[in-house]
């Protein structure tokens, strides 16, 4: 099997149409490899989220192709893709996007059990996930009795569960102290070792210093991309931009 796991070939998205219409990427190409941590930088406005949207099959792209894991996303029915999302694709939303009225463990095996795995089994990879973000002593909380760091880890579990081999992450560490985003990363970081591709959006250069690779956006392009070897003082000199 080819260790491409995300491939964006041309991709453009274009809001709306007309006078109004607002190129949010411009055709943008990009590779990323089982066992790759890619952070995505740039100004407000500058598409990453849209990247991140399109990469996780939330989105459609409305010029070129996103392939996950070599399947082009463009002819698949919205059935498929909810499938090949289920999957293969772990996505960590900026606002947690976790169901209330259930529990932490039940939170994180709902993608499994969609998918048709039995209820004791999507269990077991729940705990399994949440040991990983290290939250397993609070499998059986609802996430009114869990603080921000508990939840943001509770969702990082639930885009790991399974072994999904695309992790997609939108700040994640966004509303998080210093220490509990660190932890975050290490986890994310982890999932890498594990033979998976993490694309990690953020506006923080500390937080960039853990990709293997750092792309720029700007105004819906890829201006710049830079090695980062895990060390952050490579970022803060000679990148502006
Ligand atoms: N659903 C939408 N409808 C119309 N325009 C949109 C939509 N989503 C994004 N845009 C526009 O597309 C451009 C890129 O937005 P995007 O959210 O991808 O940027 P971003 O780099 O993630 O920004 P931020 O750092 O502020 O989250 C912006 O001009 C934005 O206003």
């Amino acid at each position: 099997m080819s260790s491409e796991v995300l491939q964006l070939d041309g991709v453009s998205r274009t809001y709306g149409a007309g006078a109004t219409a607002v190129a949010a990427l411009r055709n943008v190409n990009l590779t990323i490899h089982a066992g790759e941590f890619v952070a995505v930088m740039g100004p407000s406005g500058s598409g990453k989220s849209s990247l991140l949207t399109l990469a996780g099959g939330l989105d459609r792209a409305t010029g070129g192709e996103v392939f996950v894991e070599g399947t082009p996303l463009g002819g698949l029915s919205i059935n498929e893709l909810a499938r090949l999302r289920r999957r293969a694709v772990g996505y960590v939303f900026q606002d947690f996007n976790l169901v209330p009225t259930l529990t932490a463990a039940e939170n994180v095996a709902l993608p499994r059990e969609l998918d048709g795995i039995p209820a004791r089994k999507a269990r077991r990879q729940a705990n399994d996930a949440l040991r990983l973000v290290g939250i397993e002593d609070l499998a059986d909380r609802f996430m009114d009795q869990m603080s921000g760091g508990q939840q943001q880890r509770v969702a990082i579990a639930r885009a790991i569960v399974g072994n999904r081999r695309l992790i997609l992450a939108d700040e994640p560490t966004g509303a998080l102290d210093s220490a509990t985003g660190d932890g975050i990363l290490e986890v994310l970081r982890g999932r890498t070792e594990a033979g998976a591709a993490v694309v990690l959006v953020t506006h923080e250069a500390r937080h960039a210093g853990w990709a293997d690779r750092v792309v720029f956006l700007k105004d819906g392009r890829i201006v710049d991309e830079a090695a980062s070897q895990h060390d952050p003082s490579v970022l803060l000199t000679g990148r502006a931009h």
